[in-house]
């Protein structure tokens, strides 16, 4: 298993079984694309954004609903397994990614797992254990969570600092040195952690120590 990101924007997402597992995958997915839910029941608890269809699918008609709605992936997320296969092939045939909640170990040709994640900003950490111990991913998620705190304001500033940087005289030795520094500073981390300090000048300041240092 090899671990990628994917923009799932102005795609669609089907999830097919509303209980629990189906509900945690939804929510998940309906914060970037448009997803669809199919089940004859659904769970208390949030869908988020979802969409609601009431309806079994069928062996004979998994196909059918695929079609119908044309998805980049398939959650086979029901508590019947010959469903959940009928999704896999129809997945497939479709050429949509597909990932089956009721099954580790051996996966199908396309598949996919969906990890324990962390996000903050646009910096996301995911966890697999490719399936293994799902209980693991999410203790280790746990774990990890605190970690991150400040990771997402660090990715913007010096995102925007790369640009400045960029723009100016140094050569590439020298932005790369900048930018090092910069995220290994404990001053700029507790900055943006605690709002004590402004980051940006707590940056410049150690921008400027890398420059002496270079001199
Ligand atoms: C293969 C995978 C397929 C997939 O769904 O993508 C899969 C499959 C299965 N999970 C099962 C059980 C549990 N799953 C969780 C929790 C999570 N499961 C997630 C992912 C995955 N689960 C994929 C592998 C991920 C990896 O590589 O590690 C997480 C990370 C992401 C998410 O789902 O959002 C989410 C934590 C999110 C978080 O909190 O961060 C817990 C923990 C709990 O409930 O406390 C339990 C109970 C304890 C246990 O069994 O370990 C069962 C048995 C069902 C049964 O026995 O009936 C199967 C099927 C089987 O094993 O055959
Ligand atoms: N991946 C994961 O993290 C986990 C996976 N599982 C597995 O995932 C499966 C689903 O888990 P839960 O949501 O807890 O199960 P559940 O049994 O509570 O819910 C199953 C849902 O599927 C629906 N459903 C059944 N047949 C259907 C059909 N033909 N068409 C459409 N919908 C149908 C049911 O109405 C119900 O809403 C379980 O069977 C289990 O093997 C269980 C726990 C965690």
């Amino acid at each position: 298993m090899i671990p990628l990101v994917h923009d799932f924007r102005g795609e669609t997402v089907l999830v097919v079984g509303g209980g629990p597992v189906g509900a945690r995958k939804a929510r998940r997915f309906a914060d970037e694309a448009r997803t669809v839910v199919v089940s004859p029941e659904f769970a208390e608890g949030a869908f988020g954004d979802a969409e609601l269809v009431r309806a079994a699918v069928t062996v004979d008609d998994a196909d059918d609903w695929v079609a119908r709605f044309d998805p980049a992936l398939v959650v086979a997320a029901t508590n019947d397994s010959e469903v959940n296969d009928a999704l896999v092939a129809a997945a497939r045939d479709h050429g949509a990614l597909v990932n089956r909640a009721d099954r580790s170990g051996e996966r199908d040709v396309g598949s996919v797992v969906v990890p324990a994640t962390i996000e903050d900003g646009d910096v996301a950490v995911a966890i697999t254990t490719g399936g293994a111990s799902p209980a693991l991913s999410k203790y280790l998620r746990e774990r990890i969570e605190a970690e991150l705190a400040g990771a997402g304001e660090m990715a913007e500033l010096t995102g925007e600092l790369r640009a400045e940087l960029k723009d100016s005289n140094r050569t590439p030795a020298e932005r790369r040195d900048a930018i090092r520094a910069v995220v290994r500073d404990p001053s700029v981390w507790k900055a943006l952690r605690s709002g004590d300090t402004n980051p940006r000048r707590e940056a410049a300041r150690v921008i400027r120590t890398t420059e002496n240092e270079d001199a």
